[in-house]
């Protein structure tokens, strides 16, 4: 595991965009796995940057999403396809067919996760897997439970997570209450992931699960098991880590 700290957000949107403009320009076709949230935003910014000044193309690439809620509607601004479109997609040359997102609107969820799952066998193996972090320890839409699911599959929401994403909805009744993500499974047989930490509020959680002990009910602690773990903080998440300084 490599974990770097950076003194700005800046550097850091830089750095994990670094990883991805790397990875593009030794290996076009790449499969990447992609999150949405607040904390990679940025790292979107610097990708439409870079595209612009010619530095990467995506049209060989091809993208996955980890997540997307059940039952709102694709133009909700709020879901992760309009998301995706604003951050990303909309500005560079990423070919539509080749940017993968699990739909929530489908009529049978269920067979979706199964089509989902279809699509990511295709694509056999993500080169880079970008992910934020729940305050619960969440990755993707993997909730803390006695059990984790491998494959793409229907979850439950959490009350937490519903509540801390409620800051992007006008009030929390709008909040989903379910969403389809992608299993633990996939992510961790990603080549390279790159975990990406910003702010106090998950200084600890990011502690517990790079440090303590591995166990579902923290499903960020997985990535402990991974061969190729990159993460970035910033100082404010890195509190209780004595990190290499970027
Ligand atoms: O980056 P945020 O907004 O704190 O969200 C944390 C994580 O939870 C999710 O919203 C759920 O997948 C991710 O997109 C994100 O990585």
């Amino acid at each position: 595991m490599n974990i770097v700290t950076f003194e700005s957000t800046e550097e850091l949107n830089e750095a994990g965009a670094g990883i991805v403009i790397s990875l593009l320009q030794t290996k076009p076709d790449a499969v990447l796995g992609l999150a949405t949230g607040g904390t990679p935003v940025g790292v979107y910014e610097h990708l439409v940057k870079a595209y612009r000044k010619g530095r990467l193309s995506f049209r060989k690439a091809t993208s996955f999403n980890l997540d997307e809620y059940v039952g709102l509607p694709q133009e909700h601004p709020e879901s992760y396809y309009s998301y995706m479109k604003q951050h990303l997609f909309d500005h560079v040359d990423l070919p539509v067919h080749q940017a993968h997102i699990p739909d929530g609107n489908a009529e049978n969820p269920e067979e979706e996760c199964r089509r989902y799952e279809a699509k990511l066998a295709e694509a056999k193996q993500i080169d880079l897997q970008i992910l934020g972090l729940g305050h619960n320890g969440h990755i993707g839409f993997n909730e803390p439970d006695h059990t984790l699911v491998s494959g793409t599959h229907v979850v439950e929401l959490k009350e937490e997570t519903r509540k801390a994403n409620a800051r992007f909805f006008d009030s929390m009744d709008e909040v989903p209450t379910h969403a389809i993500t992608m299993g633990v499974g996939m992510i961790l047989k990603a080549k390279t992931i790159l975990l990406i930490v910003r702010g106090e509020d998950k200084a600890d959680v990011v502690h517990r699960a790079l440090t303590g002990p591995i166990r579902t009910e923290l499903p960020a602690s997985l990535l402990q098991t991974h061969p190729n773990l990159v993460v970035m903080l910033d100082q404010a998440a890195a509190k209780h880590f004595q990190t290499q300084q970027a």
